[in-house]
């Protein structure tokens, strides 16, 4: 058993020519079903070990030694190329600068995601003109793709700069353009293509163009950054923080935030905060619109818990145990970050009861998990209770069911915007049952939500649809 099975490859190629490489988590899905929980190959001179078991993901991942020894990241074109030599948080190795990076940044945006009241009223301020829109739109079929943008990448920038310049104004269009071509470039099976082939990035093709477009509305938004934050912007954003904290030493000497990581760590959040955001809610718009019955009770809930009229607050969101179950349950069957963000071995290890060598790269395969009926009845089916218990009330995090949940990773590289982003999405779903019903549209029928359909990326996203918003 000392040899993990799974499919053999050609020699170097490995499997390349087996899978499409922007949809690499599809193959791994029948793979599982082929070789097991715990497989691997090789592709293009790289070994991968595949991990579709929450328990092995668990024990990977929480558990000393392995803990640490699987925390690596593996070598990557957006590491290198798009993010500085791995100046970032999301796609560097461990190091100690980098635990200074990340515990930096965490810290940042769990202040600005559930700390401070200011965001939270911001966040509610950019409720405002989602809501005129919804008004304005109401029982015509609408898209609400711009609606949802507009909303997300307003808090982006409040979270940024401390305020939003709004949909015409100078970042919005900067972001959800760089955001689109980030989302392209850094997909894992890509990605793994222009990691061991980068000069791929000189030649005339179109995934060189994206890279090199991706750098340069990057420059363009920093450009903007400075200049805004030398004017007229309040020295709330985190982008003021960063720029105070900037060419600190540690203890030892060593200047552990300078302008590079000032650069990549911005990619990683705008990216973090947009892609992952607008997946869910657009998902979720998608899904409810098919199920009318569960938005009365959700509307029933909000009515209770808010009121018809307030404004929602943070402190709400504990007392709404079915919206709760929602957003998890719209996690789950969505897992639109489904391989996560590649791991890779920084010693020789033991996972599963194989010997997996240094550098292999591990591939926690969420996609396969949260789709697997030997964890979830109809894995297929959008079953929110399934996170409730008898008495409706959300199960505790300690509880089995919660426990095969791995939306936003595990241990030492989980996710550090989970807070901001559960508050988000608590206050647009929230706002949302309270003044509207969503439909389906009059013009043709809406199938219902699959997300086996979803655009591929980093992070898979719904195809567009139309639906109406019904004001109550
Ligand atoms: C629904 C929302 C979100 C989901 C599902 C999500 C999911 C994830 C996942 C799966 C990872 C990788 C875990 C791993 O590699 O083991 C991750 C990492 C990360 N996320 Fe999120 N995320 C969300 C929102 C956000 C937001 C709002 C931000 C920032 C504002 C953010 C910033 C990051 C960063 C910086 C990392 C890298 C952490 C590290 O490598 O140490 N994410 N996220």
């Amino acid at each position: 058993k000392d040899s993990p099975p799974g499919p053999k490859g050609l020699p170097f190629f490995g499997i390349i020519f087996e899978v499409n490489i922007t949809k690499l988590h599809d193959k791994l899905y029948e793979w599982t079903q082929q070789y097991g929980d715990v497989f691997q190959f090789q592709m293009l001179g790289k070994k991968f070990l595949c991990i579709s078991s929450v328990d092995v993901l668990r024990e990977t991942f929480l558990q000393e030694p392995c803990a640490t020894v699987s925390a690596n990241r593996s070598p990557t074109f957006t590491g290198k190329y798009l993010l500085k030599d791995y100046s970032d948080v999301a796609f560097a190795s461990p190091s100690s600068l980098w635990e200074k990076r990340r515990k930096f940044v965490h810290r940042l945006l769990h202040t600005y995601g559930e700390g401070k009241a200011s965001l939270e009223n911001q966040i509610v301020q950019n409720l405002i003109p989602f809501k005129e829109k919804i008004r304005q739109t109401s029982a015509k079929d609408v898209n609400p793709f711009e609606i949802v943008d507009e909303f997300i990448l307003s808090s982006i920038e409040m979270l940024i700069i401390g305020r939003s310049f709004g949909k015409e104004g100078p970042m919005q269009p900067l972001l959800k353009l760089e955001l689109d071509l980030v989302n392209r470039i850094s997909n894992p099976g890509t990605d793994g293509v222009l990691s061991v082939f980068p000069f791929l990035r000189f030649l005339p093709l179109t995934l060189s163009s994206i890279y090199h477009d991706a750098k340069s509305v990057h420059q363009k938004l920093l450009d903007i950054l400075e200049m805004l934050s030398e004017n007229d912007c309040e020295k709330t954003g985190i982008y003021h923080y960063m720029k105070e904290t900037l060419n600190e030493k540690d203890e030892n000497g060593n200047i552990w935030f300078n302008d590079k990581n000032i650069y990549a760590v911005l990619f990683n959040i705008t990216a973090g905060a947009y892609l992952t955001t607008r997946g869910t809610l657009l998902s979720a718009i998608h899904i409810l619109a098919k199920r009318p019955e569960l938005q009365r009770s959700l509307q029933k809930e909000v009515d209770k818990v808010i009121g018809r009229n307030e404004n929602p607050r943070l402190s709400d969101r504990k007392k709404c145990p079915l919206l709760e179950a929602v957003v998890m349950e719209t996690l789950r069957y969505i897992s639109h970050v489904p391989v996560l963000i590649l791991h890779a071995t920084s010693q020789s290890t033991t996972i599963g009861g194989y010997t997996v060598t240094k550098d292999t790269v591990i591939i926690p395969n969420v996609w396969t998990m949260h789709h697997s009926d030997k964890y979830w009845d109809e894995p297929f089916s959008f079953k929110p209770e399934r996170f409730l218990d008898e008495d409706g009330q959300l199960l505790p995090a300690t509880h089995p069911v919660r426990k095969r949940f791995a939306a936003f990773g595990l241990g030492k590289r989980s996710c550090i915007g989970e807070v901001f982003a559960k508050s988000r999405i608590f206050l647009f779903l929230s706002s949302l049952m309270q003044m509207a019903t969503i439909s389906e549209p009059a013009e043709n029928d809406l199938l219902d939500f699959d997300p086996r359909k979803m655009a591929p990326g980093i992070v898979l996203q719904p195809q567009e649809y139309k639906v109406r918003f019904l004001l109550r």
